[in-house]
């Protein structure tokens, strides 16, 4: 096997070892051989996975150095890495030179590699628009794109026109109103806010030039043709945690490299005149909006601030009242309590697509398709409940983060068409301190006796009227719960179903006597409403409907 690589596999050398190399259609392998000719290890690469293929002897991470020499080539591919029990998701750039036994077959193996590449890869994007912005997270955005993530672009062939932002909502201005021509897809240095910001102007900007108005609620909206790519640069990066497992800035850019893409359920948020607002991964009102509200004030305390405000809110012991309609999702074909846990290729995400949108074959019908179900009359039945809760979120994806690995839903789905609705009903401060802990840990957080989850494709919210709220102002936000075992409201099921908590009122008198739990922040009058946490940016209502 030592002739020419058209006639089959040929002998390459690592050092003083000798390898048999093949490349079949979809892999490409090489056999470490001894000096009798038998086969020792074996390493397969999906010529999908290889990254770059480079005459001479080249590194390129930490640092690129080439050493041109004529027999020489190297290979780059994704290697998985196990580190940190990160079980494989963890990504790095393999490498390996080999040494031919002529220029000419070195030749021949760059260029088989080459047209492999080309032929087995075609979703690998050519050109990216990159928007960094410096101040997400530890304010290191621009380091780590141009140290990590630039090389490896260059290394792919990927040619990538880089702005760094200078003012918030930059980039979805840039995705508004640039033109766009040339781009393969977008790509986000920065968090979740800044990845909400490329949603918003990608959306946006089909919207615009389909000729369709997204603020109308009747609009069947069209999908996005650029894909987005996320660096992880920000403070919790949770849309990249749930959707590639880690958090990594390399992992992430082979991901982006080698064209792989996860579709994303997306949640319209509006209020009946205001502009639609769109979530991915957490909609939250009560604790997480006013988390939000208050991280606000201390944004130059970087990552921290989200400890500090969880700490004065946790403290200030505040829930609020309102009426929570949602639409359930078909229960026999998932569970927000089934164990599942959604990965890329989720069957569960699959057949789903099948099912809602079964004559389409790419996402982009699956959007204007998912719209159409929520038509008038398609829907099914409304379920309602009313009363005071710690929080109520909403989410579509586990929306896991370092902090929490398991997440907000720990088996949500992707892309299903659905979200998880999460209810925390008034109770002690000790029992919602249990629910927050349980988010750390393993521990299910939904069974505790003041919390539902429930699949749902639809959600109404809305805050009740005034007089409720000053007489619970001038109670002064006591829970009205004595022990978490002992609810005091009551479900009853109506005739259409919808289940309503009637003995909300009747608590009333007894959270006149209580007594509180903590003098100082608790004691506090709680404001009327809370505000809408809508994927790290507060919502200017309270009313809200979301598909
Ligand atoms: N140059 C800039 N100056 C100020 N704000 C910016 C700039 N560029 C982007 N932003 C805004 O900063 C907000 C936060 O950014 P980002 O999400 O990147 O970091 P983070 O909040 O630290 O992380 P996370 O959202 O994951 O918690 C975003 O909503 C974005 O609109």
């Amino acid at each position: 096997f030592d002739g020419d690589l058209d006639s089959g596999p040929s002998s390459l050398w690592v050092g003083n070892k000798r390898y048999r190399a093949v490349l079949t259609g979809w892999h490409f392998r090489w056999t470490e051989v001894d000096k009798k000719n038998r086969d020792k290890k074996t390493v397969s690469v999906p010529v999908a996975e290889v990254v770059g293929v480079e005459e001479g002897r080249v590194e390129i991470l930490p640092q690129k150095s080439v050493e041109d020499t004529d027999k020489d080539f190297t290979v780059f591919y994704v290697k998985r890495s196990s580190s940190g029990g990160s079980y494989g998701l963890l990504w790095r750039l393999g490498r390996i030179q080999f040494s031919c036994a002529s220029r000419v077959l070195r030749d021949q193996w760059t260029k088989h590699l080459r047209t492999a590449l080309k032929t087995h890869s075609p979703l690998r994007p050519h050109r990216l628009l990159v928007f960094i912005n410096p101040f997400g997270g530890k304010k290191k955005g621009r380091q780590i794109y141009h140290s990590l993530v630039a090389p490896l672009f260059e290394l792919a062939g990927i040619s990538s026109h880089v702005i760094v932002t200078e003012r918030a909502n930059q980039a979805r201005d840039h995705l508004l109103k640039k033109d766009l021509t040339g781009f393969d897809g977008v790509v986000c240095v920065g968090g979740d806010g800044m990845f909400s910001e490329l949603l918003h102007g990608l959306i946006g900007r089909t919207q615009q030039e389909a000729g369709l108005c997204e603020n109308d609620p009747a609009a069947a909206l069209q999908p996005c043709p650029l894909h987005i790519g996320i660096i992880p640069a920000g403070s919790t990066d949770c849309v990249c945690y749930a959707t590639v497992g880690v958090i990594d800035p390399v992992t992430s850019a082979l991901h982006i490299i080698i064209g792989d893409s996860q579709p994303l359920d997306v949640c319209s948020v509006r209020q009946s005149s205001a502009r639609v607002r769109y979530s991915v991964s957490l909609l939250g009102y009560g604790f997480y909006g006013d988390v939000l509200a208050e991280s606000e004030k201390h944004r130059w305390m970087g990552p921290l601030r989200y400890d500090y405000s969880g700490t004065v809110v946790y403290l200030s012991n505040r829930s609020y009242s309102g009426v929570v309609q949602y639409l359930p999702a078909d229960p026999l074909l998932s569970s927000p309590r089934d164990k599942t846990r959604c990965l890329a290729g989720c069957s569960v995400c699959s057949r789903s697509t099948e099912r809602l949108f079964p004559h389409s074959s790419d996402s982009g019908s699956l959007y204007s398709s998912h719209f159409s179900q929520f038509s008038p009359g398609s829907e099914g039945q409304w379920v309602s409940v009313e009363g005071r809760f710690r929080c109520i979120s909403l989410t579509c994806m586990s929306s896991s983060c370092a902090r929490s690995p398991l997440g907000l839903s720990p088996s949500a789905h992707l892309a299903d068409g659905t979200g998880d609705l999460v209810l925390v009903w008034d109770t002690h401060p000790l029992g919602f301190l249990k629910f927050l802990h349980r988010h750390t840990s393993t521990q299910d957080q939904f069974d505790l006796p003041f919390v539902e989850v429930h699949r749902v494709k639809a959600v109404r919210f809305s805050a009740p009227s005034g007089r409720e709220e000053q007489e619970y102002e001038e109670i002064g936000g006591l829970s009205g719960e004595t022990d978490e075992g002992q609810r005091e409201y009551v479900d009853t099921v109506s005739r259409n179903g919808s289940r309503q908590h009637l003995a909300e009122r009747a608590v009333t008198h007894e959270q006149k006597t209580a007594t509180p739990f903590l003098c100082g922040l608790c004691c506090r009058k709680s404001p009327a409403v809370s505000v809408w946490n809508c994927d790290g940016e507060i919502l200017p209502f309270t009313d809200i409907v979301c598909k």
